[in-house]
């Protein structure tokens, strides 16, 4: 009989020893949790295609923000669901210096200082067409919509934000952003920039949650075309060149070799967001009694930092770290 004279399975015969040589691990302060809030007073929903996810009104979040820092989790990413008469072609609401999203930012610095505030900085909440920029003519146009986003990562800082999160896709908006901070004095707050997002229909849900669905067309001439993970190297490329702190690839679980691809050839912290669709997609097969929901969403959260993300966006944030802590 021959045997082999190398024997991997002996590294993984007990808990012990296989613990001992795990390359990767979760930790809480790896995950970012995406916050939504809406308009008035005393609610929260839940979103119909995220369950077990909840839009809250400003008065009842500080509950959920407490779980979340019970639980170890550093930092928020805010997004906020804006009603119909408040949108319109500029975003002008985005603006507002006492616009939920500014609201929010101020309520929560001031209640829990040493919660990281993240924001969204995107158009689409408010624009009437659930676009991410200005439309003109049928199309989307790239400058006068940087010039938005500008003024309103602005406005979140002025807020307080810790960082702002553009989640966009026009072209060039990182640099005038990040000008724009320092000209108004905030060189100190960050720029997570959603560098390679690409067009993906693993959003349909978040479309729900914040009533955001494109009015026409599609995001096809912004967002990456999911066959090419060239383009987003030299998206990243573009975004650390104008002053990105942190970038992102998005969606997470069908786009881990583009994850892979950042990793290997930027050194910057790279963050991938997880996404409602990907989410629902765990929790509609849990439900059904099809997959084990706590083990599958570990190991979903594990292979992103195995794939080289230094960073998780994810709606399984909370759960993933009160997880993590009986462990
Ligand atoms: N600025 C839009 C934005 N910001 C975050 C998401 C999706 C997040 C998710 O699906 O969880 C989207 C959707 C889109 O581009 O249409
Ligand atoms: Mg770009």
């Amino acid at each position: 009989m021959k045997y082999p004279t190398t024997r991997l399975r002996r590294n993984r015969q007990s808990s012990a020893i296989r613990e001992m040589v795990q390359e990767h691990r979760l930790h809480p302060s790896d995950f970012i949790a995406p916050v939504f809030i809406m308009e008035g007073k005393d609610q929260k929903e839940e979103i119909s295609s995220m369950p077990g996810y909840f839009r809250y009104t400003l008065d009842v979040l500080g509950k959920e923000l407490e779980e979340l820092i019970e639980v170890g989790i550093q930092s928020v990413l805010l997004f906020v669901k804006v009603p119909d008469p408040k949108k319109d072609n500029e975003g002008t609401e985005a603006l507002n210096e006492n616009g939920l999203m500014q609201e929010s930012v101020r309520f929560i610095k001031e209640k829990y200082p040493d919660l990281y505030v993240m924001t969204d900085v995107a158009m689409d909440p408010y624009s009437s067409y659930g676009h991410d920029g200005i439309v003109e003519d049928g199309g989307i146009v790239n400058d006068p919509s940087v010039e938005v986003l500008a003024k309103m990562a602005v406005s979140h800082a002025k807020a307080g934000a810790d960082m702002v999160a553009p989640s966009d896709m026009m072209d060039g908006r990182i640099g005038v952003m990040r000008k724009a901070l320092d000209e108004a004095g905030f060189e100190h707050t960050g720029i997570m920039a959603y560098s390679a997002k690409y067009a993906s229909s693993f959003y349909g849900p978040f479309r729900d949650a914040l009533d955001s669905a494109p009015g026409f067309g599609d995001k096809k001439t912004y967002q990456l075309n999911p066959a090419n993970v060239e383009e987003a190297l030299r998206e990243v490329e573009l975004d650390i060149n104008e002053g990105a702190d942190i970038v992102m690839v998005k969606p997470g679980m069908p786009y881990l070799d583009v994850v892979r691809a950042v990793k290997q050839n930027f050194n910057i912290p790279v963050s991938v967001y997880n996404v409602s669709g990907e989410y629902a997609m765990i929790k509609a097969a849990a439900e059904k009694g099809w997959l084990n929901e706590e083990e599958v969403m570990m190991e979903s959260l594990l292979a992103f930092k195995r794939a080289g993300a230094d960073l998780i966006a994810t709606y399984f944030a909370k759960q993933a770290a009160r997880l993590l802590k009986t462990m």
